[in-house]
């Protein structure tokens, strides 16, 4: 039976942090439409969530480094006039030196790390504002704001959606479209399957389970912030950060070399 409920997309569901978002939007009373490749996951998890909750569950398998998947998910995210949340979630990342990844999956990454996300934003972003109305969630990482010689192009990736989602917030300030940034650190998923490194290398301390993770971003969400940053509890931090970032950038608008460079003159 067709329904006018508020429709949620979630890349990047079949597992980990997406999957939990999915049942979490679930709860909340938004169809899903679920994006990944892995389509027997999908659809027992659509399955799974439309019996507990009452909602419907759309699933599209798709590989987002792909064209035709993208050109795909674009056209719906631009023409179904229900999609009310799409939650920018796939990602990958090999954690090793740079010189060390492959061609292959060092393209992966970036392609969708960093194109997808974009494109699947501005296929939404439009609709969104005509509407006045719609939110982009995107999950970047605590990496992309500290680089390790093993997280180089990976915090590389999620410094890029931390800038696009910062850039993404002014440009729609004043209207009725949200975009939340999420930095995660350590949660326990499957992404250590395939990072190179166990999610057993890791300090169990520093390490969040999933559902704490999404609840915390969720309510972040709920809370009004644009920076959600799960397992930080001195909020100050994140504005002393940002004081200290727009403070270095008031200071780059002189026009004039600083006087410690000026050594040859
Ligand atoms: N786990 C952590 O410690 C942290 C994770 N993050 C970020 O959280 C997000 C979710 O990762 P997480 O849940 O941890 O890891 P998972 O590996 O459990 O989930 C990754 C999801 O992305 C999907 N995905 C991977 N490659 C593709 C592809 N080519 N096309 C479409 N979908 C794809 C996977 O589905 P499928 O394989 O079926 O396609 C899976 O659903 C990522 O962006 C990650 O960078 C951020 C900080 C910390
Ligand atoms: N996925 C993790 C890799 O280090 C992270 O983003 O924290």
């Amino acid at each position: 039976m067709p329904t006018t409920s508020p429709i949620a997309v979630v890349t990047g569901a079949s597992s980990g942090i997406g999957a939990v978002y999915a049942d979490r939007l679930a709860a909340r009373g938004y169809d899903l439409l679920l994006v990944a490749r892995r389509i027997e996951r999908l659809r027992s998890l659509a399955d799974t969530l439309s019996e507990a909750h009452g909602i419907q569950a759309g699933i599209i398998e798709a590989d987002l480094t792909e064209e035709k998947s993208l050109v795909h998910i674009e056209e719906l995210l631009g023409s179904d006039e229900r999609i009310a949340l799409l939650v920018n979630n796939a990602g990958n990342g090999k954690l090793s030196s740079t010189g060390d990844m492959s061609d292959a999956d060092t393209a992966s990454t970036i392609a969708l790390n960093v194109i997808a996300p974009t494109r699947l934003t501005r296929a939404v972003l439009p609709a969104f504002l005509k509407r006045d109305a719609g939110a982009i969630i995107n999950i970047a990482s605590v990496m992309a704001f500290h680089s390790l010689p093993i997280t180089t192009l990976y915090s590389a990736t999620k410094s890029y959606v931390l800038a696009l989602s910062r850039g993404l917030q002014g440009e729609v300030s004043g209207t009725g479209v949200r975009v939340q940034v999420v930095l995660p650190a350590g949660t326990a998923t499957e992404f250590y399957d395939h990072a190179g490194i166990p999610l057993s290398a890791f300090d169990p301390a520093a390490v969040m389970t999933t559902e704490n993770l999404v609840d915390a971003a969720l309510a972040g969400f709920d809370q009004g912030e644009d920076v959600t940053l799960p397992s930080v509890h001195n909020t100050e931090l994140w504005a002393d950060y940002e004081q200290a970032r727009a403070a270095l950038f008031g200071a780059t608008q002189v026009g004039i070399p600083a006087p410690r460079y000026l050594v040859n003159s």
